[in-house]
């Protein structure tokens, strides 16, 4: 469904990310894993268009988007929820859930979100800005999921969270994932919450995929050694 191929990206003169490539299946969950600075959020943010690729593919079922906007993107399948979550702070959660639903024209907020972020509709006249960061994720999320995307890229989505809301979000998204059927990337460097969710684990270095496993066979040692040493 989701093909990458061979995508180069630099800052100036300076090359970020060489040569990278991998497929997603429908409904497949990929987690890139890496230590700061490897590289996870630039590709990210080329996958949705907020960085130009000087060279390689982005193909979504079977539309080439390496030079499209990312508005393009978005309209052909793609969500994302950057790191930090970015969500705005003086409007109410209902109106920031509302606000990626913009190219819909009956503007309602689907049941599932609700079923699935509880805790969104008992703040759901509260402003963004007054939730905490775990439930400022789960809005992030919930605003990505509104424009029913196919693939839903979250960047860093544990970042600053705590344990407990990590588990639930971990919940959410896979029972989410069952119902709405998308496919999902995530990059992280927390290994207990990929375990939950993904069915692949791409590990990232200088801006190089330097190990990969599936759910099946991983191999959770050697992956928690590249995201420590
Ligand atoms: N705007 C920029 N200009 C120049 N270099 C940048 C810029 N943004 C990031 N870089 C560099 O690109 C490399 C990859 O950074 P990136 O933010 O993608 O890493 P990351 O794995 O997402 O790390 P983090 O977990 O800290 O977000 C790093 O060496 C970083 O210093």
């Amino acid at each position: 469904m989701l093909k990458i191929d061979n995508l180069n990206v630099f800052y100036g003169e300076s090359h970020v990310l060489h040569d990278l490539s991998f497929d997603l299946s429908p409904g497949e969950t990929v987690a890139v894993m890496g230590r700061n600075g490897m590289g996870k959020t630039t590709l990210l943010k080329s996958l949705i268009g907020m960085i130009a690729t000087r060279s390689g593919k982005i193909e979504l079922n079977g539309r080439e988007l390496a030079k499209a906007k990312s508005y393009e993107r978005v309209a052909a399948g793609f969500g994302f929820v950057p790191q930090g979550r970015m969500i705005f702070p003086y409007l109410s959660v209902e109106e920031n859930i509302l606000s990626g639903m913009d190219r819909f024209k009956r503007a309602e907020i689907p049941e599932y979100i609700y079923d699935a972020f509880p805790v969104l509709y008992d703040m759901r006249a509260r402003r963004g800005g007054n939730l905490s960061g775990g439930q400022q994720q789960q809005l992030a999320i919930a605003r990505a999921l509104v424009s029913e995307p196919k693939v839903l890229i979250l960047d860093e989505p544990t970042e600053g969270i705590q344990p407990s809301i990590i588990k639930d979000i971990a919940r959410a998204l896979n029972r989410l994932k069952k119902e709405r059927d998308f496919a999902l990337i995530v990059s992280e460097q927390v290994l207990s919450f990929t375990l939950d969710i993904a069915d692949r684990f791409l590990i990232i270095e200088k801006g190089r995929f330097v190990h990969s496993d599936t759910r099946a066979n991983v191999d959770a040692d050697r992956i928690t050694r590249y995201l420590t040493i």
